[in-house]
Protein backbone atom coordinates (compact mmCIF):
# COMPACT_ATOMS: atom_id res chain seq x y z
CA UNK A 1 0.00 0.00 0.00
CA UNK A 2 1.09 3.61 -0.46
CA UNK A 3 3.50 4.60 2.26
CA UNK A 4 5.17 7.78 3.35
CA UNK A 5 8.58 7.75 4.98
CA UNK A 6 7.21 3.92 5.93
CA UNK A 7 3.73 5.33 7.30
CA UNK A 8 0.58 3.78 5.44
CA UNK A 9 -1.45 7.29 4.07
CA UNK A 10 -4.82 7.00 4.41
CA UNK A 11 -7.03 7.11 1.30
CA UNK A 12 -9.04 9.98 2.28
CA UNK A 13 -5.86 11.83 2.16
CA UNK A 14 -4.38 10.75 -0.77
CA UNK A 15 -8.30 11.23 -2.29
CA UNK A 16 -8.32 15.08 -1.32
CA UNK A 17 -4.82 15.44 -2.65
CA UNK A 18 -5.74 13.77 -6.09
CA UNK A 19 -9.01 15.86 -6.08
CA UNK A 20 -6.67 19.06 -5.39
CA UNK A 21 -4.55 18.36 -8.61
CA UNK A 22 -7.59 16.90 -10.98
CA UNK A 23 -11.04 18.33 -10.04
CA UNK A 24 -13.64 16.56 -8.39
CA UNK A 25 -14.82 13.97 -10.68
CA UNK A 26 -14.54 10.05 -10.78
CA UNK A 27 -15.27 8.38 -14.45
CA UNK A 28 -16.87 4.70 -13.95
CA UNK A 29 -15.17 2.27 -16.40
CA UNK A 30 -18.60 0.61 -17.03
CA UNK A 31 -18.40 -1.17 -20.74
CA UNK A 32 -21.91 -2.15 -21.33
CA UNK A 33 -22.33 -4.03 -24.12
CA UNK A 34 -23.98 -1.20 -26.26
CA UNK A 35 -20.88 1.18 -25.36
CA UNK A 36 -18.58 -1.95 -26.65
CA UNK A 37 -20.57 -2.21 -29.88
CA UNK A 38 -19.96 1.69 -30.86
CA UNK A 39 -16.21 1.75 -29.64
CA UNK A 40 -16.45 -1.08 -32.18
CA UNK A 41 -15.38 -3.42 -30.12
CA UNK A 42 -16.58 -7.27 -29.32
CA UNK A 43 -19.14 -7.91 -26.36
CA UNK A 44 -16.54 -10.54 -24.67
CA UNK A 45 -13.99 -10.31 -22.23
CA UNK A 46 -11.20 -9.23 -25.07
CA UNK A 47 -13.65 -6.37 -25.53
CA UNK A 48 -14.14 -5.34 -22.27
CA UNK A 49 -10.18 -5.14 -21.81
CA UNK A 50 -9.15 -3.56 -24.70
CA UNK A 51 -12.32 -0.68 -23.46
CA UNK A 52 -11.03 -0.63 -20.42
CA UNK A 53 -7.22 -0.14 -20.73
CA UNK A 54 -7.86 2.08 -23.30
CA UNK A 55 -10.08 4.23 -20.65
CA UNK A 56 -6.77 4.01 -18.05
CA UNK A 57 -4.28 4.81 -20.81
CA UNK A 58 -6.52 7.93 -21.35
CA UNK A 59 -7.81 9.19 -18.11
CA UNK A 60 -5.10 7.35 -16.17
CA UNK A 61 -2.74 10.33 -14.19
CA UNK A 62 -5.48 12.99 -15.53
CA UNK A 63 -8.46 12.09 -13.26
CA UNK A 64 -8.91 12.16 -9.42
CA UNK A 65 -9.81 8.36 -9.68
CA UNK A 66 -11.76 5.58 -11.95
CA UNK A 67 -14.27 3.25 -10.49
CA UNK A 68 -14.74 0.01 -12.87
CA UNK A 69 -17.91 -1.62 -11.80
CA UNK A 70 -17.33 -4.96 -11.27
CA UNK A 71 -20.61 -6.58 -12.71
CA UNK A 72 -19.27 -5.96 -16.64
CA UNK A 73 -16.35 -7.93 -15.52
CA UNK A 74 -18.31 -10.52 -14.13
CA UNK A 75 -20.69 -11.42 -16.60
CA UNK A 76 -18.15 -12.11 -18.34
CA UNK A 77 -16.46 -14.79 -16.08
CA UNK A 78 -12.95 -15.76 -15.16
CA UNK A 79 -12.20 -14.41 -18.25
CA UNK A 80 -13.48 -10.84 -17.63
CA UNK A 81 -12.12 -10.82 -14.01
CA UNK A 82 -8.77 -11.27 -15.51
CA UNK A 83 -9.52 -8.38 -17.34
CA UNK A 84 -10.48 -6.42 -14.34
CA UNK A 85 -7.38 -7.46 -12.55
CA UNK A 86 -5.64 -6.31 -14.94
CA UNK A 87 -7.23 -2.99 -15.00
CA UNK A 88 -6.69 -2.39 -11.69
CA UNK A 89 -2.63 -2.87 -11.99
CA UNK A 90 -2.61 -0.37 -14.77
CA UNK A 91 -4.41 2.23 -12.82
CA UNK A 92 -2.01 1.62 -9.88
CA UNK A 93 0.82 1.83 -12.75
CA UNK A 94 -0.34 4.77 -14.17
CA UNK A 95 -0.64 6.73 -10.53
CA UNK A 96 -4.79 6.87 -10.70
CA UNK A 97 -6.73 5.76 -7.40
CA UNK A 98 -9.29 3.30 -7.66
CA UNK A 99 -12.48 3.21 -6.22
CA UNK A 100 -14.06 -0.67 -7.32
CA UNK A 101 -17.49 -0.72 -7.66
CA UNK A 102 -18.71 -3.97 -5.89
CA UNK A 103 -21.63 -2.95 -3.58
CA UNK A 104 -20.45 -5.72 -1.13
CA UNK A 105 -22.53 -6.72 2.14
CA UNK A 106 -23.18 -9.63 4.04
CA UNK A 107 -23.29 -11.20 7.39
CA UNK A 108 -20.12 -10.57 9.16
CA UNK A 109 -17.99 -13.61 8.86
CA UNK A 110 -18.89 -13.24 5.00
CA UNK A 111 -18.10 -9.99 5.17
CA UNK A 112 -14.39 -10.76 5.94
CA UNK A 113 -14.20 -13.04 2.93
CA UNK A 114 -15.28 -10.01 0.76
CA UNK A 115 -12.58 -7.61 2.48
CA UNK A 116 -9.76 -10.06 2.20
CA UNK A 117 -10.49 -10.02 -1.85
CA UNK A 118 -10.30 -6.24 -2.42
CA UNK A 119 -8.79 -4.56 0.83
CA UNK A 120 -5.83 -6.48 1.36
CA UNK A 121 -2.23 -5.57 0.42
CA UNK A 122 -1.73 -7.32 -2.89
CA UNK A 123 -4.85 -9.18 -3.70
CA UNK A 124 -5.20 -9.63 -6.84
CA UNK A 125 -8.24 -7.17 -7.15
CA UNK A 126 -7.23 -4.81 -4.64
CA UNK A 127 -8.51 -1.28 -5.35
CA UNK A 128 -7.74 1.92 -3.30
CA UNK A 129 -11.64 1.47 -2.29
CA UNK A 130 -14.60 -0.01 -2.65
CA UNK A 131 -18.42 0.49 -2.75
CA UNK A 132 -20.17 -1.45 0.81
CA UNK A 133 -23.82 -2.27 0.66
CA UNK A 134 -25.08 -1.40 4.63
CA UNK A 135 -28.57 -3.19 3.96
CA UNK A 136 -27.78 -5.71 6.93
CA UNK A 137 -26.44 -3.19 9.16
CA UNK A 138 -23.84 -0.86 9.11
CA UNK A 139 -22.16 -3.03 11.95
CA UNK A 140 -22.06 -6.15 9.33
CA UNK A 141 -19.59 -3.63 7.11
CA UNK A 142 -17.18 -4.09 10.74
CA UNK A 143 -14.57 -6.16 8.86
CA UNK A 144 -14.18 -4.18 5.58
CA UNK A 145 -14.44 -1.08 8.32
CA UNK A 146 -10.94 -2.55 9.95
CA UNK A 147 -9.17 -3.89 7.35
CA UNK A 148 -9.22 -0.32 5.15
CA UNK A 149 -8.22 1.14 8.30
CA UNK A 150 -5.19 -0.77 8.53
CA UNK A 151 -4.18 -0.72 5.08
CA UNK A 152 -4.91 2.99 3.91
CA UNK A 153 -7.69 2.01 1.71
CA UNK A 154 -11.37 3.48 1.57
CA UNK A 155 -15.04 2.50 1.45
CA UNK A 156 -18.11 4.30 0.34
CA UNK A 157 -21.05 3.08 2.09
CA UNK A 158 -24.55 3.27 -0.31
CA UNK A 159 -26.86 6.30 1.95
CA UNK A 160 -28.99 7.61 -0.60
CA UNK A 161 -28.55 5.71 -4.14
CA UNK A 162 -29.63 7.77 -7.25
CA UNK A 163 -32.18 4.87 -8.24
CA UNK A 164 -35.94 5.95 -7.69
CA UNK A 165 -36.26 2.30 -5.73
CA UNK A 166 -33.61 3.22 -3.02
CA UNK A 167 -35.88 5.58 -1.75
CA UNK A 168 -38.90 3.22 -0.24
CA UNK A 169 -35.85 1.51 2.12
CA UNK A 170 -33.90 4.37 2.45
CA UNK A 171 -35.74 6.98 3.20
CA UNK A 172 -37.82 5.14 5.96
CA UNK A 173 -38.42 6.21 9.78
CA UNK A 174 -36.42 5.02 12.43
CA UNK A 175 -36.45 5.66 16.22
CA UNK A 176 -33.36 7.33 15.63
CA UNK A 177 -34.65 9.36 12.43
CA UNK A 178 -34.42 7.25 9.26
CA UNK A 179 -31.96 4.52 7.28
CA UNK A 180 -30.06 6.85 5.36
CA UNK A 181 -29.44 8.86 8.74
CA UNK A 182 -27.66 5.69 10.19
CA UNK A 183 -25.50 5.44 7.72
CA UNK A 184 -24.38 9.33 7.63
CA UNK A 185 -24.07 8.46 11.32
CA UNK A 186 -21.80 5.11 11.08
CA UNK A 187 -19.40 7.11 8.59
CA UNK A 188 -19.07 10.04 10.93
CA UNK A 189 -18.38 7.95 14.08
CA UNK A 190 -16.24 5.97 11.80
CA UNK A 191 -14.18 9.45 10.40
CA UNK A 192 -13.80 10.73 14.04
CA UNK A 193 -11.83 8.08 15.03
CA UNK A 194 -8.78 9.56 12.28
CA UNK A 195 -9.59 13.64 13.09
CA UNK A 196 -5.98 14.94 11.46
CA UNK A 197 -7.26 13.56 8.02
CA UNK A 198 -8.07 16.17 5.36
CA UNK A 199 -11.03 13.51 4.92
CA UNK A 200 -11.52 10.59 6.44
CA UNK A 201 -11.30 7.84 4.37
CA UNK A 202 -15.29 6.22 5.21
CA UNK A 203 -17.23 7.86 2.29
CA UNK A 204 -20.90 7.76 1.22
CA UNK A 205 -22.65 7.58 -1.84
CA UNK A 206 -25.07 10.13 -2.40
CA UNK A 207 -26.87 10.10 -5.66
CA UNK A 208 -26.86 13.67 -7.11
CA UNK A 209 -30.40 12.79 -8.88
CA UNK A 210 -31.97 12.48 -5.16
CA UNK A 211 -33.49 16.22 -4.87
CA UNK A 212 -34.52 17.72 -1.50
CA UNK A 213 -33.95 14.09 0.22
CA UNK A 214 -30.87 15.24 2.14
CA UNK A 215 -32.55 18.23 3.55
CA UNK A 216 -35.58 16.83 3.91
CA UNK A 217 -34.62 13.98 5.92
CA UNK A 218 -32.42 16.17 7.70
CA UNK A 219 -29.36 15.02 7.10
CA UNK A 220 -25.86 16.52 8.18
CA UNK A 221 -23.75 14.97 5.50
CA UNK A 222 -20.58 18.03 6.16
CA UNK A 223 -20.35 16.60 9.70
CA UNK A 224 -19.38 12.95 8.21
CA UNK A 225 -16.21 14.58 6.92
CA UNK A 226 -15.67 11.92 4.46
CA UNK A 227 -15.85 11.47 0.63
CA UNK A 228 -19.25 11.65 -0.84
CA UNK A 229 -19.93 9.62 -4.01
CA UNK A 230 -21.93 11.19 -5.96
CA UNK A 231 -23.29 9.01 -8.81
CA UNK A 232 -25.71 10.02 -11.34
CA UNK A 233 -24.41 13.05 -13.29
CA UNK A 234 -24.40 12.99 -16.69
CA UNK A 235 -26.10 9.65 -18.19
CA UNK A 236 -28.81 9.91 -15.25
CA UNK A 237 -29.34 13.28 -15.84
CA UNK A 238 -28.37 15.48 -12.66
CA UNK A 239 -25.93 18.48 -13.30
CA UNK A 240 -24.99 21.32 -12.38
CA UNK A 241 -27.83 22.43 -10.75
CA UNK A 242 -28.57 19.07 -9.25
CA UNK A 243 -25.17 19.14 -7.26
CA UNK A 244 -25.58 22.23 -5.90
CA UNK A 245 -28.97 21.18 -4.67
CA UNK A 246 -28.10 17.75 -3.24
CA UNK A 247 -24.71 19.10 -1.21
CA UNK A 248 -24.81 22.70 -0.40
CA UNK A 249 -22.71 23.23 2.78
CA UNK A 250 -21.16 19.28 2.08
CA UNK A 251 -19.85 20.13 -1.59
CA UNK A 252 -16.46 20.21 -0.91
CA UNK A 253 -16.56 16.48 0.19
CA UNK A 254 -18.06 15.57 -3.35
CA UNK A 255 -16.38 13.33 -5.81
CA UNK A 256 -18.98 13.81 -8.87
CA UNK A 257 -19.07 10.20 -10.68
CA UNK A 258 -19.80 9.49 -14.36
CA UNK A 259 -19.57 6.75 -16.40
CA UNK A 260 -21.58 6.78 -19.56
CA UNK A 261 -21.49 10.48 -19.65
CA UNK A 262 -17.50 10.34 -20.45
CA UNK A 263 -18.00 6.81 -22.33
CA UNK A 264 -20.15 8.05 -24.53
CA UNK A 265 -17.14 10.35 -26.27
CA UNK A 266 -15.76 6.96 -27.67
CA UNK A 267 -12.10 6.23 -27.21
CA UNK A 268 -10.55 9.75 -28.76
CA UNK A 269 -13.52 11.73 -27.03
CA UNK A 270 -12.60 11.02 -23.43
CA UNK A 271 -9.84 13.29 -22.80
CA UNK A 272 -12.26 16.06 -23.68
CA UNK A 273 -14.86 14.92 -22.50
CA UNK A 274 -13.67 14.73 -18.79
CA UNK A 275 -12.29 18.03 -18.96
CA UNK A 276 -15.82 19.50 -19.75
CA UNK A 277 -17.22 16.71 -16.51
CA UNK A 278 -14.42 18.38 -14.30
CA UNK A 279 -15.48 22.10 -15.47
CA UNK A 280 -18.99 21.36 -14.95
CA UNK A 281 -18.40 19.64 -11.57
CA UNK A 282 -16.23 22.60 -10.32
CA UNK A 283 -18.46 25.43 -11.18
CA UNK A 284 -21.52 23.71 -9.30
CA UNK A 285 -19.54 22.71 -6.22
CA UNK A 286 -17.20 26.37 -6.15
CA UNK A 287 -14.07 24.78 -6.49
O1 LIG B 1 -22.10 2.98 -6.20
C1 LIG B 1 -22.24 3.50 -7.31
O2 LIG B 1 -21.28 3.81 -7.97
C2 LIG B 1 -23.60 3.85 -7.74
C3 LIG B 1 -24.49 4.15 -6.74
C4 LIG B 1 -25.73 4.73 -7.07
O3 LIG B 1 -26.51 5.11 -6.22
N1 LIG B 1 -26.03 4.91 -8.39
C5 LIG B 1 -25.18 4.55 -9.40
O4 LIG B 1 -25.51 4.80 -10.57
N2 LIG B 1 -23.99 3.96 -9.09
C6 LIG B 1 -23.10 3.47 -10.16
O5 LIG B 1 -22.60 4.57 -10.90
C7 LIG B 1 -22.55 4.25 -12.29
C8 LIG B 1 -23.43 5.23 -13.04
O6 LIG B 1 -23.21 5.13 -14.41
P1 LIG B 1 -23.75 6.24 -15.42
O7 LIG B 1 -25.22 6.37 -15.18
O8 LIG B 1 -23.42 5.67 -16.77
O9 LIG B 1 -22.99 7.51 -15.14
C9 LIG B 1 -22.97 2.79 -12.41
O10 LIG B 1 -21.83 1.98 -12.37
C10 LIG B 1 -23.81 2.56 -11.17
O11 LIG B 1 -23.77 1.21 -10.72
Amino acid sequence: MTVDGGAVVPFGDRLAAAMDVHGPVCVGIDPHPGLLESWGLSDDAAGLRAFALRVVEALGGRVAALKPQSAFFERHGSAGVAALEEVLAAARDAGTLTVLDVKRGDIGSTMAGYAEAYLRDGGPLAADAVTLSPYLGFGSLRPALDLARRTGRGVFVLALTSNPEGAGVQHARTPAGSVAGEMVDGARTENAVAPGERLGSVGLVVGATVGSAVADLGLDLASVRGPLLAPGVGAQGAGAAELAEVFGPARHQVLASTSRGVLGAGPDGLVDALARAVDQAREALGR
